[in-house]
């Protein structure tokens, strides 16, 4: 169905923005959280809110229930509602690639959903096919798993073909057998990457899958490549058996040799696709009950979005409040913060879903916009970004929003250690909130500095996929408010179309035409 983003105005065209920016004049820019928490004592059970397998504590943010109330009038200006229904309506919201855009539409079970979207009868036949690809894939993801042969799977692919895959199979390791099977992500065309990896693999002892949704991508088509000859040098045999391909260009992977693949659809977009195909290594690591329930979870946050009123919408609320902080405190960053290792590669993935998606200066009808997208998105797990950064987060010049995710069970026994880090974790909101007061200088925190909490009850399948779906549809309602595409990535392009010039150049030494930078180094690489 065609979506037409004139109905919708950006945020910029309602009357609420200016209201915002007078607000933030008159008390926005000096809220103060140390005299919010002593005004209100509800403030924690009022700025909190409960989403599926996500509990969010957001008082320790720069928000007053005048601006809170403000905001949520702002996502009704903009018809945020209705932008969410045409999104899970089917509606080609993705207009400069004329695409649906339908990630939620891989979580939907075949029975028993959790909410019923707009117009969903449209949706039954892509349903059935998200169903028996998903039960293909699963069926592969058992027999792996059951082949004692395969002690390796090397995933191949980048971007959204990589950062998902690679996050939830690190995220959810208690949940996988690594004395059985390795599981390996190679996504830099840098040779050092996949040659480190080939150099500990046997080639009979290994499945490889190649991941692209277009199959086009020159680092991984170059990866995929040198996999295939090492393969064969190697003595490797059986091609059919040791490699799978995942993507929407089947024709492709069969041209390059590969007779197994899973599909999906162009209505994927490549850094919302772990849900899909691309997904197959989470299978294989953690087992179909156990990618079930990461689906599951998903989708209990989907019902969520889809469902629950503006003010008690979790991904509506952070993108509120994401908007509050870029476009009116001017805070060009966020620090994300999961106080749990095995969400190590969290901040890289949603660098992608966020800065790829967002990462705008146009809106939807290519009017350049007048206020700022996407924030910087940075970050490493606790407690060793104490370590190293959170210097500037306490004392520094910007002020910089974290985003801590704690967990509460632990799934490991060791004795003290999770005790520490949940005390650390409380220790830094509270620090960055309450700042210390002392007349030399070098010892004092300003404080006030806003942090939102996270907490998941354990880092199971489930509650990664709430967390991740929760994110996903957080970016879709910033990028809605602003008025922008969040689901094409034109900025990418530029750099692809020069590199593919610059690469015989490399080897020819020709800088004709060239600037002069560009030529000097080419130069001295040579
Ligand atoms: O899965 P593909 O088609 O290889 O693309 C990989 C990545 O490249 C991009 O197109 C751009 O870098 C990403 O959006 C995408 O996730």
């Amino acid at each position: 169905m065609a979506f037409d983003p004139a109905v919708f105005p950006r945020c910029d065209q309602t009357p609420v923005w200016e209201g915002l920016a007078r607000h933030y004049e008159s008390e926005g820019k000096d809220f103060d959280l140390r005299q919010a928490f002593a005004r209100d004592a509800r403030r924690f059970e009022d700025f909190s809110l409960d989403a599926p397998h996500v509990f969010c504590d957001l008082s320790k943010n720069l928000l007053g229930r005048d601006t809170r109330a403000m905001l949520t009038e702002l996502a009704q200006a903009c018809g945020l509602p209705a932008q969410r229904d045409a999104l899970l309506g089917g509606e080609t919201v993705n207009l400069t690639e004329q695409r649906q855009v339908m990630h939620w539409l891989l979580r939907y079970p075949a029975q028993q959903a959790a909410f019923t979207p707009p117009a969903f009868d449209a949706r039954r036949a892509e349903l059935a096919e998200v169903h028996a690809t998903l039960e293909a894939m699963l069926a592969y993801a058992e027999r792996i798993r059951a082949d004692e042969g395969i002690t390796d799977v090397v995933n191949i692919g980048i971007g959204g073909s990589d950062l998902g895959p690679q996050m939830a199979v690190a995220a959810l390791q208690s949940f996988a057998d690594p004395a059985r099977r390795r599981m390996h992500f190679v996504s830099n065309v840098d040779g050092h990457e996949l040659d480190a990896v080939l150099r500990g693999l046997r080639p009979e002892r290994t499945l490889f899958l190649v991941a692209s949704k277009t199959f086009t991508t020159i680092e991984t088509m170059t990866n995929a490549r040198s996999a295939r000859d090492w393969f064969a040098t190697q003595g490797g045999t059986d091609v059919a058996r040791h490699f799978a391909a995942l993507t929407t260009n089947i024709d492709a992977a069969r041209e390059f040799g590969i007779e197994t693949t899973f599909g999906f659809w162009d209505w994927v977009g490549g850094r919302y696709s772990l849900w899909s195909a691309i997904g197959l290594p989470i299978a294989i690591a953690v087992g179909t009950t156990r990618f079930r329930e990461l689906l599951g979870g998903a989708h209990a946050m989907d019902a969520h979005f889809a469902t629950a009123p503006l003010e008690a919408n979790l991904p509506v609320q952070l993108a509120l409040l994401d908007l509050w902080y870029r476009n009116f405190h001017g805070f060009g960053s966020r620090s994300i913060a999961p106080y749990h290792s095995s969400l190590k590669r969290l901040p890289a993935y949603l660098q992608q879903l966020e800065m790829e998606s967002n990462g705008k200066r146009v809106d939807r009808q290519g009017q350049p916009v007048s206020f700022a997208t996407s924030p910087v998105l940075w970050g490493e797990p606790g407690t060793n970004g104490q370590h190293a950064y959170f210097q500037m987060l306490h004392q520094g010049t910007d002020v910089t929003p974290v985003e801590f995710i704690a967990v509460r069970e632990a799934a490991h026994r060791l004795p003290g250690h999770h005790e520490q880090l949940l005390a650390n974790v409380l220790a830094q909101a509270q620090a960055l909130m309450q700042g210390r007061e002392d007349a030399g200088g070098h010892r004092h925190f300003t404080g006030n500095r806003p942090s939102t909490f996270l907490l998941l009850e354990r880092l199971d399948p489930a509650s990664l996929g709430a967390l991740i779906a929760l994110q996903e549809h957080r970016v879709f309602c910033s990028g809605a408010l602003w008025g922008i595409n969040s689901f094409d990535q034109w900025g990418v392009e530029l750099g692809k179309v020069l590199a593919r010039d610059l690469t015989p150049r490399l080897a020819s030494g020709d800088v004709s035409g060239l600037d002069g930078s560009t030529a000097g180094l080419l130069k001295r690489l040579r």
